[in-house]
């Protein structure tokens, strides 16, 4: 094959990963709509269940081809850090809200709203759904600041409610580092008003030394390499 011919190969495979992503982006959009109009609905009890047997059938076709636990999302990129079905940040999933996150220098802002379906107290946030934008935040502070690690420890603050249909504002950095172990502080406050904090967190998150790491991924390593020597 010549090289013009193998380039073009590439770029074919590249466009279609592209689409694929593009698809999934746009299917995790409907899931999400058809979450938040199916917790806000007061339509008819008919139309739910004409809806829910509606629902049935377009989701038949899409279990026909499943991965398994240990199969990654052949659209996936863990090594470039795109996960399409993180439950946080997500634009394949049907529960992420989705988190968007970007680094401001050390800081790791992210922005979302949350729909009616994260409802915990009426009109607020659930806290275990503050607790997991959190998590994400602070783990994705961890990565960003070079030490990627797992939770090991969260702690969570709930001094206000937190709205739901109003867009927030999170933040986290990294406050200590020390050895595997790194401390990161959060919090989540309104948009429109920054300075006031809602709910604020720190977490403890150790990096894998080698052998936590193969004996928790290991499975899911050998599948990438044999996907990838594939
Ligand atoms: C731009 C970059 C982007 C990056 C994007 C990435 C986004 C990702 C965001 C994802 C976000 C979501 C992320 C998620 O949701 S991660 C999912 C939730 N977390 C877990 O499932 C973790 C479960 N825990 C474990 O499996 C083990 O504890 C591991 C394997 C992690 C450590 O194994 P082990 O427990 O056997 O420990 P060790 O012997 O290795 O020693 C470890 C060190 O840590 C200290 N320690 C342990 N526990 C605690 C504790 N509770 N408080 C304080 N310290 C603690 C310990 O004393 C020791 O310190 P030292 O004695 O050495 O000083």
């Amino acid at each position: 094959m010549t090289d013009s011919e193998n380039g073009r190969r590439l770029h074919a495979v590249d466009d279609a990963l592209l689409r694929r992503r593009e698809a999934i982006s746009d299917l995790g959009d409907a899931l999400r709509l058809l979450i938040e109009h199916a917790t806000a609905t007061e339509a008819p009890t008919e139309e739910l269940r004409r809806a829910a047997e509606r629902i049935r059938q377009a989701a038949a076709p899409l279990g026909e081809r499943a991965r398994g636990r240990h199969e990654p999302p052949s659209a996936d990129d863990m090594r470039a850090g795109v996960r399409l079905y993180n439950p946080v940040t997500g634009a394949g999933s049907a529960f992420a809200p989705p988190l968007e996150i970007h680094q401001e220098g050390e800081i790791t802002v992210g922005a979302c709203t949350l729909g009616l379906a994260f409802e915990g107290p009426p009109s607020y946030a659930h806290g275990g759904v503050s607790a997991m934008l959190l998590d994400q935040m602070l783990g994705y502070a961890a990565g960003a600041s070079g030490n990627p690690g797992m939770t090991v420890r969260l702690d969570t603050g709930y001094r206000r409610p937190v709205p739901l249909l109003t867009p927030l504002r999170l933040t986290a950095e990294v406050v200590d580092v020390d050895g595997r172990r790194v401390t990161v502080a959060g919090s989540i406050a309104t948009a429109a008003e920054p300075g006031e904090i809602l709910v604020a967190a720190t977490g403890v998150f150790v990096g894998l030394r080698a052998e936590q790491a193969r004996r928790l991924f290991g499975a899911i390593a050998g599948r990438g390499e044999e996907s990838r020597a594939g």
